[in-house]
């Protein structure tokens, strides 16, 4: 493929990891940031490379892009209006991020181009502004259509695990049941994922996920308590204790948490339902109850 222009908005975990993608598939990548940085270095379990990039902090000069990547927090999206007013002159818009709402985060901000919803598995660490710890492959699926087979096609070579799925909704609410119990269990311990090896923790998050199986359906999507237990499983396989979660690296950086965007974006629906949901209304209870502030000696 002739090499694309990439913008990236947000340089986290996950702009790091897109960029890493995008570049490792021969494209241009430009990183849309609020920090500036001067080099981004993602280090890996293939080892630590430098990603070559170009850093923009101003929506002033930019344009003329093959494709948008939106990379922030749920909860960010409002501020990021600028690059997006900028942006959006009819160039596709993908959305990367955890939860259920990657067009309704985006629909007020983006009407000229066609957004595409996407999830990634990984676990990306920002460790400082322009350096990116990732510990895991990365896999990634978006809605299926001719937008999300372009995108296939795009990262093509970029060692990233990519797939279009014809029902995004039940890959949305899949994701989510990989997020709604380890992000607040880790974020609320301040402990990274080897929390999830004590047993008494995963009598929780087995009750959690059987919560949000019973909304996730009434939302309906296709899952059954099946895709629960796979998750459980392969929670393990897929991350190494050593990984936190995003909203743990937030708490620890004194950041607001994405919990209204997981936890309670389940809430909500299960109270829409008459479901109840004692265990995850009690984690979002706790994780409002969390004021951002840095945590002394963390
Ligand atoms: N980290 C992970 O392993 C995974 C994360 N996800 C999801 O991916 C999404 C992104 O998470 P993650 O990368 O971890 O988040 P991070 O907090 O690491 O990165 C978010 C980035 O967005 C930037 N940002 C925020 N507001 C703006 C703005 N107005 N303009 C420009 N940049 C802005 C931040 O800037 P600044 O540098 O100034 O802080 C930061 O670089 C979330 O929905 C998360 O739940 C999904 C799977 C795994
Ligand atoms: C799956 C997991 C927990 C990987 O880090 C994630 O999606 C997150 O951190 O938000």
């Amino acid at each position: 493929m002739v090499a694309q222009r990439i913008a990236v908005i947000g340089s986290g975990g996950i702009g790091g990891v897109i960029a890493e993608a995008a570049h490792a598939a021969g494209h241009e990548v430009t990183m849309c940031v609020r920090t500036p940085f001067e080099r981004l270095v993602l280090d890996t379990p293939e080892g630590t490379s430098e990603v070559p990039v170009s850093v923009v902090t101003e929506p002033g000069a930019v344009g003329g892009f093959d494709w948008v990547v939106l990379t922030t927090k749920v909860h960010d999206v409002p501020s990021t209006a600028p690059w997006l007013h900028k942006l959006d002159d009819g160039t596709p818009l993908v959305v990367v991020q955890n939860g259920v709402e990657h067009r309704g985060s985006v629909a007020e901000l983006w009407s000229e181009g066609p957004v595409l919803p996407a999830l990634i598995y990984v676990g990306a660490e920002r460790t400082s502004p322009g350096q990116v710890v990732r510990r895991s492959p990365t896999t990634m699926q978006v809605e299926g259509g001719e937008l999300g087979s372009r995108f296939v096609s795009l990262l093509e070579g970029s060692g990233v695990r990519l797939r279009a799925t014809d029902d995004f909704h039940t890959a949305a609410w899949r994701k989510m049941l990989t997020n709604v119990a380890p992000n607040p269990i880790t974020a609320l311990t301040l402990r990274r994922l080897d929390v999830l090896a004590q047993p008494d923790v995963q009598e929780l998050c087995a009750g959690v996920l059987a919560e949000t199986i019973a909304v996730a359906q009434a939302e309906g999507s296709a899952l059954t308590q099946e895709d629960a237990d796979k998750v459980l499983a392969d929670y393990t396989a897929l991350m190494p204790p050593t990984n936190g979660t995003s909203m743990l690296y937030d708490r620890i950086a004194g950041l607001p948490l994405e919990h209204e965007h997981i936890t309670g974006v389940l809430v909500r629906a299960a109270d829409r339902h008459g479901i109840p949901v004692p265990l995850n209304r009690t984690l979002l209870t706790l994780l409002r109850a969390v004021q951002p502030h840095p945590i002394p000696g963390a």
